[in-house]
């Protein structure tokens, strides 16, 4: 996206934004801009509406925080502006900026780079939102919220995506990392082995791009509790005759299954066949997240388990 200015035009669309959200009685104000950092003009602008900012990255935000606006990174450069939309309204909801089912009036360039020039009133789907953190808070876990929201975001990206062009399925097993070691083999060598602590911490970028490089191999990330990756390609060694899953998952759904299961472990297996992603724990599918074009749709599980 084209940097942009505050200018008249952006000041107005900002006074009739603003106006929209009181009389249509919406949640939010949500602006797609890059460039702008006029943050108090912004602010003094929306008045008392809460007002989102989101943008391709983290240093076209900068300062936004301070004067009071909420900034949400989408990190989606190339795609078009309306998949760029959804995705902030899916990662407002995420961070519980908003609830699933607001009302928002966004702002943004649906024509021209350069300027704001277009003003949509969305309602929320019920069900449209990424993981919120009160999903997460019902898995009552050891494994702090941080880590496993970002290897959970890191599998649905990996679900999402996939690697050039190809769908790519994997797993990972958080928490309880020195059992799942023990119940697991190495299943040829370890990508990972010799770099340090730092450079195995999904909290860094880099190293969730590598973990999607090194996901297209088989076998199981193992990753601590503080989010630091033990060892990949490693295959899960463990009966799966406790656990009861539907007939059309395979292996790789039913060694999730057992070693979470077996251990105080969550694992967060991505389905290669259609991008699904599924959070076990206890041997169990608590949540399942379907890819829904870019952004997730969220859907309550239960049929995924025996039984069905
Ligand atoms: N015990 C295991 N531990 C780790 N990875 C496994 C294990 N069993 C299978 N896998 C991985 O899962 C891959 C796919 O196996 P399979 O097709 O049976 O699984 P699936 O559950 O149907 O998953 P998908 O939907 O991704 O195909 C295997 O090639 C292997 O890389």
């Amino acid at each position: 996206m084209k940097q942009q200015k505050f200018t008249k035009q952006f000041a107005e669309f900002l006074r009739i934004g603003a106006a929209l959200v009181k009389q249509a009685e919406a949640d939010a104000l949500l602006i797609f801009a890059e460039g702008v950092c006029e943050w108090d003009q912004i602010k003094a602008g929306a008045g008392d509406t809460k007002t989102i900012i989101a943008a391709d990255n983290e240093e076209a935000l900068e300062g936004a925080k301070e004067a009071g606006l909420m900034p949400i990174v989408v990190e989606l450069d190339e795609s078009p502006i309306l998949e760029k939309l959804t995705h902030a309204l899916v990662e407002s909801v995420a961070d519980d900026i908003i609830a699933t089912g607001a009302s928002v009036v966004a702002l943004y360039s649906g024509f021209d780079e350069s300027r704001l020039d277009t003003i949509s009133l969305v309602r929320l789907s019920e069900h449209l939102g990424r993981l919120t953190s009160r999903d997460l808070r019902r898995l009552e876990t050891s494994v702090p919220l941080e880590t496993l929201k970002h290897v959970i975001d890191l599998a649905v990206d990996i679900g999402r995506e996939g690697r050039e062009g190809k769908p790519v399925g994997t797993m990972f097993v958080v928490g309880d990392h020195r059992k799942v070691l023990h119940h697991s083999v190495a299943s040829g060598f370890d990508p990972i082995k010799g770099y340090n602590r730092k450079e195995r911490s999904i909290f860094d970028g880099r190293v969730r791009e590598g973990i999607k490089e090194i996901a297209q191999l088989d076998g199981a990330f193992i990753i601590n509790a503080d989010g630091v990756v033990e060892a990949a390609c490693r295959l899960v060694d463990v009966s799966s005759a406790s656990v009861t899953l539907s007939k059309g998952l395979g292996a790789r759904h039913w060694a999730g299954a057992a070693i979470s299961k077996k251990t105080k472990s969550i694992a967060i297996v991505v389905s290669e066949s259609n991008g699904t992603v599924r959070v076990f724990q206890n041997g169990e599918v608590m949540l399942r997240i379907e890819p829904f074009r870019r952004a997730m749709k969220w859907k309550d599980l239960d049929f995924d388990n025996a039984g069905e």
